[in-house]
């Protein structure tokens, strides 16, 4: 039988304006051997993720202090074909002030902002200019998402015009073809470039998991990205068949642990895709906590990539405050 465990509340549950104060993964020259020594074992990852949610509830008294903390570390997300300035200005607006006022004083919380604001390119200079003052910072979707197929000097061209535009975090796609024909190199270049052409921005590698094939190739290439330089590797676009996962997440988080035990460089980590329910980002929290400590549960290591999770965190804290749900429509964003 498993046993219920009472994860201790978050040590500060007011991080708001994410600051990055760690220095930067400067990334090391790809080590072929250490990524062909990379291996997975299915069968124990899985075992492990099914009994996580039962083993690491947090009840109660928590569960509040940790939704507040929730809310900091998401980069809350618009990437629809129909995006339009007034669509990003209030997501902006929920970034700004992402809990109702009366359920923020009710909970005798410091006034929170989310994570990030993560648009298109097209719509960086709207976000930039909606959250200026505010310390949050905007996140582009460039290089050509979500498929990362265009030519590659267009999303070179794309990356700069992000960082042009304001954008202070770039979130690329990697080509899924270097991972699935084992071209380490190739893939370590290109991410190298991207870098390079961030320059000052952060960059965040989607390594678009549901498309390689295998957890051993999650893990490579979760190696190679972090040697080429990346400051976060996250799972998804959140536009493939199947998105973040917690098997993919324990795999991506060993990565990041086994690279740090090496290289002594922290990099960040963004589950992306599906993550709508407060309690699967509970889950989530718990794992990153477990595998890599507290440090990493903050807004400059540790992101979700999400357009409704707030919404349904924020109808869990109304239930804290006043025991009751109101209905999901009353809360159209976010
Ligand atoms: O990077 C963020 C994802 O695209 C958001 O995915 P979602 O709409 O499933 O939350």
């Amino acid at each position: 039988m498993q046993t219920q465990t009472h994860a201790p509340a978050p040590t500060s549950t007011a991080p708001q304006l994410p600051q990055v104060t760690l220095p930067r993964n400067p990334g090391m020259p790809l080590d072929l051997d250490w990524v062909a020594r990379a291996q997975t074992n299915t069968s124990a990852i899985e075992r492990r993720c099914a009994t996580l949610p039962g083993r690491r509830s947090v009840k109660k008294a928590y569960q509040a202090a940790w939704l507040a903390k929730a809310i900091t570390l998401i980069d809350l997300t618009t990437l629809s074909g129909d995006d339009t300035p007034g669509r990003v200005r209030r997501l902006c607006a929920k970034g700004r002030q992402p809990l109702r006022a009366d359920l923020n004083t009710a909970l005798g919380l410091p006034p929170l902002t989310t994570g990030a604001i993560c648009v298109y390119h097209e719509m960086v200079a709207t976000a930039v200019d909606a959250l200026q003052s505010t310390g949050i910072p905007v996140a582009a979707v460039s290089t050509g998402f979500p498929a990362g197929l265009s030519p590659f000097h267009t999303r070179i061209a794309e990356i700069e015009a992000s960082v042009a535009a304001g954008a202070a975090e770039i979130d690329i796609v990697i080509s899924r073809r270097h991972v699935l024909t084992g071209d380490w190199q190739a893939l370590y270049d290109e991410t190298c470039a991207y870098r390079a052409a961030c320059g000052d921005a952060h960059v965040k590698a989607i390594l678009a998991t549901g498309e390689l094939g295998s957890l051993r190739n999650v893990a490579r290439a979760s190696l190679v990205c972090m040697m080429a330089g990346a400051d976060f590797i996250k799972t998804s676009t959140g536009k493939e068949p199947v998105n973040a996962t917690l098997p993919v997440t324990l795999v991506m988080l060993r990565a990041i642990r086994d690279y740090a035990d090496r290289t002594g460089h922290k990099v960040g980590y963004k589950p992306a895709g599906g993550i709508s329910k407060a309690k699967d980002a509970l889950v989530y929290m718990a794992m990153i906590r477990d595998e890599l400590g507290p440090r990493w549960v903050q807004p400059d290591l540790f992101r979700f990539g999400a357009s409704s999770l707030l919404n349904d965190i924020e109808r869990q804290l109304e239930h804290h405050v006043t025991g009751r749900y109101s209905a999901s429509h009353r809360h159209p964003m976010g």
